[in-house]
C-alpha cells in the first residue's frame, strides 16, 4: 500500500521541488496540498505541472493533516512549530524550517521564543550521513538548512584534525531566499551583482556551530544565479593528514557524496541530491570546498531521504541523480 503524503507550503519553491520528486517515488503518493489561504490550483501557479500533476491547494486544516501517514512542512519558521505542536503524535513529520534544528537556548537567541519546546527533544537533525541511526527511530525530523548541509558535510571528516575557529565563505543562488520578493532578491539588485549579506551574524552560524562544536566565522554571499551553492572553508590543521584520503575514508559507503580531486562546481550537482566535496592543504592550512543544490540536497531531496528513513524504506528511493547540465 502506498504511503499517503500531505505537503504544506506546496506553492513555494521547495514545495514544487518536493512535488517533482514525489511524482517519481515508488512508495509515496501525494494526497493533499495545503497553503495559508487555499483555493488555488498547483498547475495554475506552476503551468509546467500541467498534464503531469494537477490538484487543488486547500486551506491549512490541522484535523485533516492528522489523517495522513506523513506530512512535509515546507513553510516558514514559526509557522512550522505552530503546526507541529498540533499534529505531533498523529502522523510522521518532516519539517523544512529551523524550528526543531537547535536547542532551545540557541533557537531563542537567533529566532524567537519557542512555542513547542517539548518536541525539541522528540526531533532528529536530518543529516543522514551523520545521524542516520538516530533519524530512523523518530517521527519528527528537522531538515537542515541549505548552508549548514553543505558546510557540515564538508567539515565533518576533519573535526578531529582541525583547530577551533574556522572561516566559512558561502555563496548561494537566489532561490535560497524563497519565493517572496525582497529588496535583496530583486532582479535589478542581483543581476550581474555579487555581495555578502548578514556576515558573521547569520542564523546559520549557530546551526553549524551547534552541530560541529566549532566556533565559526560564517559569511553568506548572494550569487546572481537561480539555484546552487558553493562553500569554501579555511581551517588550520593540528596534524599532518592527506585531505582527500580523509574524505574518501569517511564517505566510502555514501552513495550521495562524491569526493572530487579538483575544486567542485555548482553545475555538476544542480537537479541532484549529490554533495560534491574537494579538499587540499598548503602546509597546515586546509581548504575544503563543497557544492549542493540548495533546493534539493539543501531542502526537498534531503527531506525525502529523511522520509524514506522514518518510513523504513531504502534511503535513496526516488532521489534525483542526474544534473541538469549543460
Ligand atoms: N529555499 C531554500 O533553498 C530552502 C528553504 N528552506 C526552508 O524551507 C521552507 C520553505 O521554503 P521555500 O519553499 O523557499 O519558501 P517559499 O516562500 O517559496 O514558500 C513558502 C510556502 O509556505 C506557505 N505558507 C506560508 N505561511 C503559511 C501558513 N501560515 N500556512 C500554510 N502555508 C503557509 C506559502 O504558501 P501560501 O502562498 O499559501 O501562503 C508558500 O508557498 C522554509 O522554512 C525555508 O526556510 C530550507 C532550506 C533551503
Ligand atoms: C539566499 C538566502 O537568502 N538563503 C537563506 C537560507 C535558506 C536556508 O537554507 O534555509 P533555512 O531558511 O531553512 O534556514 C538565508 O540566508 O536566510
Amino acid at each position: 500500500m502506498l504511503i499517503n503524503i500531505a505537503i504544506v507550503g506546496a506553492s513555494g519553491y521547495t514545495g514544487l521541488e518536493l512535488i517533482k520528486i514525489l511524482l517519481n517515488h515508488p512508495e509515496f503518493s501525494i494526497k493533499g496540498l495545503f497553503g495559508s489561504s487555499g483555493g488555488e490550483r498547483i498547475e495554475e501557479i506552476y503551468p509546467a505541472l500541467k498534464g503531469a500533476f494537477e490538484a487543488e491547494i486547500e486551506k491549512l486544516d490541522i484535523e485533516k493533516l492528522k489523517s495522513f501517514d506523513l506530512v512535509f512542512l515546507a513553510v516558514p519558521h514559526k509557522t512550522a512549530m505552530s503546526i507541529v505542536k498540533e499534529i505531533y503524535g498523529h502522523t510522521k513529520i518532516v519539517d523544512f524550517s529551523a524550528d526543531y534544528r537547535l536547542n532551545q537556548k540557541n533557537y531563542e537567541n537567533f529566532y524567537c521564543s519557542h512555542i513547542d519546546p517539548v518536541n525539541l527533544e522528540n526531533s532528529a537533525y536530518g543529516l543522514p550521513e551523520i545521524f542516520r541511526e538516530f533519524i530512523k527511530n523518530k517521527t519528527l525530523i528537522a531538515n537542515p538548512g541549505c548552508y549548514p548541509t553543505a558546510t557540515i558535510l564538508a567539515l565533518y571528516p576533519f573535526l578531529d584534525y582541525i583547530e577551533d575557529g574556522v572561516f566559512i565563505d558561502a555563496k548561494s543562488g537566489v532561490s535560497g531566499a524563497g519565493k517572496k520578493l525582497s529588496e535583496t532578491t530583486h532582479f535589478v539588485k542581483d543581476n550581474e551583482n555579487f555581495f555578502a549579506y548578514n556576515p558573521i551574524k547569520h542564523r546559520h552560524s549557530i546551526e553549524i556551530s551547534e552541530k560541529t562544536g566549532l566556533n565559526v566565522t560564517f559569511v553568506p554571499q548572494l550569487l546572481p544565479i537561480t539555484r546552487g551553492m558553493q562553500i569554501s572553508i579555511y581551517a588550520k590543521l593540528k596534524c599532518d593528514i592527506d585531505p582527500l584520503e580523509v574524505l574518501n575514508d569517511t564517505y566510502k559507503n555514501e552513495k550521495f557524496i562524491r569526493i572530487c580531486n579538483k575544486p567542485v562546481e555548482i553545475k555538476q550537482v544542480i537537479g541532484t541530491h549529490y554533495c560534491d566535496i574537494f579538499a587540499m592543504k598548503n602546509g597546515n592550512m586546509l581548504f575544503i570546498n563543497s557544492v549542493i543544490d540548495n533546493l534539493l540536497r539543501g531542502a526537498s531531496s534531503q527531506a525525502v531521504a529523511n522520509a524514506n528513513l522514518i518510513c523504513g524504506l531504502d534511503e535513496s528511493l526516488g532521489l534525483p541523480k542526474i544534473a541538469y547540465i549543460p
